[in-house]
């Protein structure tokens, strides 16, 4: 979070403000945040271990509190995976699930997976391997809401199962409104991440509101909540 690449941004505000780039990283270096990451390897490598640390710690609640969200799936892509640390936990405490981690070539080059995992390269934007069930963990707020209800749409068409298995399994912030039932610190952390995604990508933090927007754009027709992670939900969607 302190290295200069992803500082520098925040210096940049304020031109920003006054140009047409797409975020305030652009302005600063020259390149979308995923480009630079897929030339510069230190980006690439310490962006990827901080997400395989959440990816740790998230997941283990996940399989803990949430094991019917997997009930009756013969398969799961991980879309914009990283380098496997969900696919890898769901592969090992659900055995008769075939998981694949999805993401940019660059990220997943020369990962071998094994036994029901693999590892598939390439843009969710074009195309996502067909799957019962699709997995977005911190995905959808890195994007704005075009660009959100295309991954839906695209993760809708690669959903192969009919019926209550087939779904999209989003774990990402779901933004408070009520004053009154959320602390400070915790304002703090959602009003921070937001900026956060406005500054290194084009996207923001949601509300339930703002998800449903999404969900049914992108033409699903039922979404359900689980609050599992203290800001984070788990929100399946459902065609
Ligand atoms: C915030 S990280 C989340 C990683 C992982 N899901 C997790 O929560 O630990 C976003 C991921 O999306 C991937 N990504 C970005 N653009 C993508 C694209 N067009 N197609 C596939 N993956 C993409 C990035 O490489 C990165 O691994």
């Amino acid at each position: 979070m302190l290295d200069s690449i992803l500082t520098k941004p925040w210096y940049e505000v304020a031109n920003w403000f006054q140009n047409d780039d797409p975020t305030p990283f652009d302005t600063a270096q020259g390149k979308t945040f995923w480009a630079y990451a897929g030339v510069e390897p230190k980006l690439n490598h310490s962006f990827n271990e901080a997400m395989a640390s959440d990816a740790r710690l998230v997941t283990s609640v996940v399989i803990d509190k949430c094991k019917g969200v997997f009930k009756g799936l013969d398969s799961l892509v991980d879309v914009g995976g990283g380098t496997g640390t969900v696919a890898k936990a769901i592969s090992k405490a659900f055995p008769e699930i075939q998981c694949t981690a999805f993401d940019l070539p660059h990220v997943v080059d020369g990962l071998q997976g094994s036994g029901n995992l693999k590892f598939v390269g390439g843009n969710m934007f074009e195309a996502i391997p067909p799957s019962d069930s699709i997995l977005l963990k911190w995905i959808l707020h890195d994007w704005n809401d075009e660009e959100c209800v295309k991954i839906l749409k695209k993760s809708k068409e690669a959903i192969t199962s009919k019926g209550k298995e087939g779904k999209v399994i989003i774990i990402d912030m779901m933004m408070e409104d009520s004053k009154g039932d959320i602390d400070d610190e915790s304002v703090e952390t959602q009003l921070f991440f937001d900026m956060l995604m406005m500054v290194l990508v084009s996207g923001k933090e949601r509300n339930e509101e703002e998800w449903a927007q999404l969900i049914f754009s992108a033409g699903f027709s039922d979404y359900k909540i689980t609050p599992v992670l203290g800001l984070r939900s788990l929100i399946e969607a459902f065609p």
